[in-house]
Parts: C-alpha cells; sequence; structure tokens
C-alpha cells in the first residue's frame, strides 16, 4: 500500500507559512492544525503550519516522509446528533528536524509573514534549564528553543515591533502564556541578549494563555489496518478524536481579527478576559474524574472510559464522585455546572472512541496531584470531612502502583522515581518489611510526590490504610459496592 504523501491526496493546496507548532503529538494536529485547516476554508487566513518537535525527532521525518498529510476521524455527537467525520490535513506545510536542519529553523525565524506560535509539551515543558545555552542547536528546552527563534527574529527584522509573534500555549498548567513569558525572559537575562531583545519581547509579543478541550484518543491501533485498507493508502498519523471541541484564549480583544474563528464558525474557540473559571471547571470535572476513575475502574477489570461510565457499579461511582465531591468545590453557578457535567459524562459515553484507561495512567501521580488533590483539599476546607469517593480513588492509586491487576502485570509509566519508589515500598509490604498504615504513611508525607505532607490532613492516613486493607483482603468491587451503600443510606445517589 502507498504511503500517504501529495503524490496519493492530489486535492491539497498550499499556504503561506503563518504558524509555528512546538509539537507534533495527535493532541496537536487534531486541535489546532484541524482549526487551521476550518480557518483557511471558511476565511482569507490563507495560512500553514510548521513543524517542530520539542524533543527527539522521529516523528518529525515521519510526518515529512507524508508530506505533513494525515488523516483525522472526527467521532462523536455534534448538534444531538452521531457524525463519524473523516478528513485529510493539509495545513502543515513540513517539519524541521532541529537536530539536523538548525539553519531552517533560523530561516524560518527571518520569515516576514510567521506571527503565531502554539505549542504542546506536556504539563512538563514550561521549564527552565539553566544548562541550555543560546549556542545550542538546539537548546535542549522547549522555552530554551523559543527565546533562540524569537531573538534571531529580533535580530532579522532590527526589532520592528510589526514583526513580533503572538504565542499561544496549549499546556495543561495554569497561566500557561504569563509562565512561558517569565521563563522566555530569564533565558533572555540568563544568555544576556541585550535591553532592546527584552523591550521588543515585552512590547511587539503577545503571550495568550489557553485552555484546550478535545479528547483525543490517537493512532487508532486496534483497527488501524482494516482503516487503511478502506482508505487505500497508508498513513501513519492518523489520528482519532471526538467532535467536541473548546479553545478559551485569554487575549486582547483585537486578536479575534488576525485569528477569525468566529467568522469560520468556529463556535467553540473563542477570546476571553480571564481563563481561571474555563480551568478550573475543566480540570476537576473532565480531568479530575479521568484521573480519579482509572486506577478503580482499570483495578476493576475495565479498561476504556467507556465502559467505566456505563458500567453499574463504577458508572455510579464516577457519578457520585463528580456530583457529591467535585461540583461542591466549584463556585459557578449551578446551572453551568449541570449542563457541563452532563456534556462530559455524555463524552466520556461516546461509543466512537476508544479512550483507554492505561493512556489516562500515564504520570498518574503528577496527574493526581494537580488535578485531584486540590479538589480534595478544598473539600476538606469547606466542609470539614474527607470527600470518601476522592480518597477512594487515591487509595486506589497506591494500590495501581503495586503493579498487578489480578495475575496481569500492569504496564506502569511514570517517572522513574516514582516507580522506583512504589516498587521498593510494595516489595517491603510483600517481605513483610512494611504495613499498609506506615506504606501509606510514608507515600502520603512525601512532599517531593506531592507539594505538601498530606498526612497533616487530618484522618487521611488512616482511612487510605483502611482502603488499601479492604481492597487487599476483599476486593476493590466489595469496596466500591460498599461506598454505593452508604451513599444511598446518606440519601445521596
Ligand atoms: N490527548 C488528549 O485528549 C489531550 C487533550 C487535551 C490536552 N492534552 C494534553 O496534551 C499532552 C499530550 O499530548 P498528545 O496527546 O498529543 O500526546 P503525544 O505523546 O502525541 O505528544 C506529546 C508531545 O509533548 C512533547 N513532550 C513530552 N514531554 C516533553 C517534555 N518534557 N518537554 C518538552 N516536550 C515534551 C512530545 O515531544 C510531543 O510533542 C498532555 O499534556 C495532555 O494533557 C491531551
Ligand atoms: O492527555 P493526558 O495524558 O494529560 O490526560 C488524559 C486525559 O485526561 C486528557 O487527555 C483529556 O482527554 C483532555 O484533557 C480533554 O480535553
Amino acid at each position: 500500500m502507498q504511503l500517504l504523501n501529495k503524490k496519493v491526496y492530489k486535492n491539497f493546496k498550499t499556504y503561506p507559512e503563518k504558524v509555528l507548532q512546538f509539537g507534533e503529538g495527535n493532541f496537536l494536529r487534531a486541535f489546532v492544525d484541524w482549526q487551521i485547516q476550518v480557518l483557511n476554508e471558511e476565511t482569507d487566513f490563507n495560512g500553514s503550519v510548521v513543524v517542530v518537535q520539542p524533543r527527539g525527532s522521529e516523528k518529525i521525518e515521519r510526518l515529512n516522509n507524508q508530506d505533513g498529510l494525515f488523516t483525522l476521524f472526527l467521532q462523536g455527537i455534534k448538534e444531538d446528533q452521531p457524525v463519524k467525520e473523516q478528513l485529510v490535513v493539509d495545513t502543515i506545510s513540513r517539519g524541521i528536524n532541529l537536530f539536523a536542519d538548525y539553519d531552517e529553523y533560523v530561516k524560518l525565524a527571518g520569515q516576514a509573514e510567521l506571527r503565531f506560535i502554539v505549542s504542546n509539551t506536556t504539563e512538563a515543558g514550561i521549564v527552565f534549564d539553566p544548562e541550555d545555552r543560546f549556542e545550542d542547536r538546539p537548546q535542549k528546552s522547549f522555552p530554551g528553543k523559543l527565546t533562540a527563534f524569537l531573538y534571531h527574529r529580533f535580530n532579522r527584522f532590527k526589532g520592528d515591533e510589526a514583526k513580533g509573534c503572538i504565542i499561544i500555549p496549549c499546556e495543561l498548567i495554569e497561566n500557561n502564556g504569563g509562565m512561558l513569558k517569565e521563563v522566555v525572559l530569564q533565558y533572555a537575562e540568563h544568555w544576556n541578549l541585550g535591553e532592546a531583545f527584552i523591550s521588543w519581547l515585552e512590547n511587539a509579543n503577545t503571550f495568550c494563555s489557553s485552555l484546550v478541550d478535545r479528547i483525543v484518543p490517537g493512532y487508532p491501533k486496534d483497527s488501524s489496518e482494516e482503516i487503511q485498507k478502506e482508505l487505500g493508502y497508508e498513513d501513519q498519523l492518523m489520528v482519532v478524536g471526538e467532535q467536541y471541541y473548546l479553545w478559551a484564549i485569554e487575549g486582547p480583544d483585537w486578536l479575534g481579527e488576525e485569528l477569525p474563528f468566529a467568522a469560520a464558525g468556529l463556535k467553540g474557540t473563542f477570546i476571553v478576559n480571564d481563563l481561571t473559571k474555563f480551568r478550573t471547571r475543566k480540570v476537576r470535572i473532565l480531568n479530575g474524574a479521568h484521573t480519579a476513575m482509572t486506577p478503580v475502574a482499570y483495578l476493576s477489570g475495565l479498561d476504556t472510559v467507556e465502559e467505566s461510565v456505563n458500567h453499574s457499579l463504577t458508572g455510579k461511582f464516577i457519578n457520585d464522585l463528580i456530583y457529591e465531591e467535585i461540583i461542591p468545590t466549584l463556585d459557578d453557578p449551578q446551572d453551568e455546572l449541570m449542563v457541563y457535567t452532563n456534556e462530559v459524562l455524555n463524552r466520556f459515553k461516546n461509543p466512537y472512541i476508544k479512550h483507554y484507561l492505561m493512556s489516562i495512567s500515564l504520570n498518574s501521580i503528577s496527574k493526581f496531584k494537580t488535578r485531584d488533590l486540590p479538589i480534595l483539599v478544598e473539600y476538606v476546607n469547606r466542609f470539614g470531612a474527607l470527600p470518601e469517593r476522592l480518597v477512594f480513588s487515591f487509595s486506589s492509586l497506591l494500590y495501581f502502583y503495586k503493579g498487578k491487576r489480578g495475575g496481569e502485570e500492569i504496564k506502569l509509566d511514570d517517572h522513574p522515581k516514582v516507580l522506583t519508589l512504589f516498587a521498593s515500598l510494595w516489595e517491603k509490604y510483600q517481605r513483610q518489611q512494611l504495613g499498609l498504615k506506615e506504606l501509606a504513611a510514608q507515600v502520603l508525607a512525601d512532599t517531593v510526590l506531592w507539594g505538601e505532607d498530606l498526612t497533616d490532613i487530618p484522618g487521611l492516613t488512616d482511612m487510605v490504610a483502611a482502603h488499601l486493607d479492604r481492597i487487599e483482603t476483599d476486593g476493590i468491587t466489595a469496596v466500591i459496592k460498599d461506598l454505593s451503600t452508604a451513599s444511598v443510606a446518606r440519601g445521596e445517589g
């Protein structure tokens, strides 16, 4: 079978290169690159995207082998109707391999029509690395690479303010635009790039925080062969996402003229003065539920989000968790929260996509810290009691890091230090050198994992230890049943 490229797919268009994209991953391609395609089709935006990989270079070669083309499947409910859309995205003009073609990157900085920079480098990408040097080709960190790019641009245009960039990071961290700007300024100081550059950075460039939302399970590995047979070509970069999308960009009103999302009919993308509300609601309800359901449902023998929310026991658990413990920590109007939650639960039930719990489980410890711990702490502050289901998810997470589902090994994927810590604690438990209460206490007291000592939260260590004990002796299903019965007895569920 022939590989998808411009010889195989002739219906492509070409546009001036206006966007630099840090990240070649599934999410950016199914979200930003798709939106640029809609902008090109529906407005006079007329721009393409140049992709650079924040780390490594392997996928850039794959992207160039396909001339930047890839097939996107958008599956789910649109305006109350089930929709399965399929399109070839032609907005990526090329990828630059920074390790082999750094000069191309410098050249791109000097292209007059380049205007926008987007990124998605995971929660770990926006960091300052003091070892990065301006002379490196390329620098290790993403902000280091970006600072070098902006400096080359500044030099090429001799500080012309009109040639500054609009920078929109998509990383799921609070104040991503502000943080990125801060790190870029830090590099400018660290590398002594001069006052004129710093003032050009400040005055000619606009860093916008943004909040993204679209579930993108990625490459359809289960059905790739039959899909490619149907397509009639090989596509190593196929990507599956849901129909739903939301991109809230915190920026000046004039941005809407340069990025005419409204005119393109992209109703889910808009410019706001303050992102806080969108971010907190999404990270707590959607991401918080994802991360909290993962160990509970996976250890119960389930594999996907859809199975988990449709299952009588875990489905009720997830519902109760959201309605009884997550929503009460949010201050948005109740009717808005109900509409949003309903929407999220329907998205979780999307029958057209397989969202694997194991893919969500990647880096679960730091995800629990950023997504769920704030809910737990807020709940305790507001109600003076522990949120039982969330604490149970937390306990299940610790149990998940034991690395066994029945007789089957769990392919844990986390920072090596995290994996070593849990492997050593669970091994000590197996050798009867450590009880479950001590194991819980040691994990909870680890300020490197959580940023604080969680044993200070009254009753938390005991509750986690009790849950671990019950999961170990009675099995996870028995505990979920008990939690469910207890909530019915309290008149909740
Ligand atoms: N897939 C989704 O449904 C979805 C939806 C919204 C947001 N996100 C966010 O996107 C990220 C994952 O992206 P994806 O699904 O496209 O996965 P992916 O693995 O296809 O892409 C991840 C990208 O991040 C880069 N990266 C990873 N670690 C990095 C680091 N330490 N420094 C710099 N760059 C780094 C990789 O090189 C790659 O470009 C997560 O942070 C996630 O929260 C994903
Ligand atoms: O992509 P991750 O691994 O950071 O998190 C898994 C999911 O929670 C996440 O991808 C959501 O699907 C996404 O945030 C929805 O917008």
